[in-house]
């Protein structure tokens, strides 16, 4: 599986955290930035990954902003991107299993690392439930595909 990860300044030094997580754990990924404090806006780094994803170069993506807010509202206005914000490992899980999230959004001035690595690993690790939770994604897609 590959994972696109990106931040803004809010987010960084989380997901530095979570790029460190993902390498220990030997998962193909790439990071998109930012590489440092310096601000920079969450828009341009959500559309970063969520195109990427969207176009099937990475089957999953990691976006962290200072909520986690802007950064999944942002990528939810890609087609074909289901960005869940997730703040807790419920979920995460619920996310996956029910929504089929394809990117996970974070926020790192809201959680801690402990938490969000935690998060991590049970979105990365969950999968799709399908059925009767298909119908209802592909209503979404649906509708979606039906928008200019
Ligand atoms: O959380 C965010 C968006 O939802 C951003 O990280 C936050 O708005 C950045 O704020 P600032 O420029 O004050 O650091």
């Amino acid at each position: 599986m590959k994972i696109a990860v990106a931040s803004d300044h809010g987010g960084y030094e989380l997901k530095e955290k979570v790029v460190e997580f993902l390498k220990e754990k030997g998962y193909d990924f790439q990071d998109f930035g930012t590489f440092s404090k310096e601000s920079v806006d969450y828009p341009d780094m959500a559309l970063i990954v969520a195109e990427k994803v969207a176009k099937g170069e990475f089957e999953r993506g990691i976006l962290i902003c200072g909520t986690g807010i802007g950064i999944s509202i942002a990528a939810n206005k890609v087609k074909g991107i289901r960005a869940a914000l997730c703040n807790d490992v419920y979920s995460a899980r619920m996310s996956r299993l029910h929504n089929d999230a394809n990117i996970l959004a974070m926020g790192g001035r809201v959680i801690g690392p402990g938490l969000a690595l935690l998060i991590v690993e049970e979105w990365l690790k969950t999968p799709f439930e399908g059925g009767r939770h298909k119908v209802r994604v592909d209503k979404i897609t649906n509708y979606e595909q039906g928008q200019n």
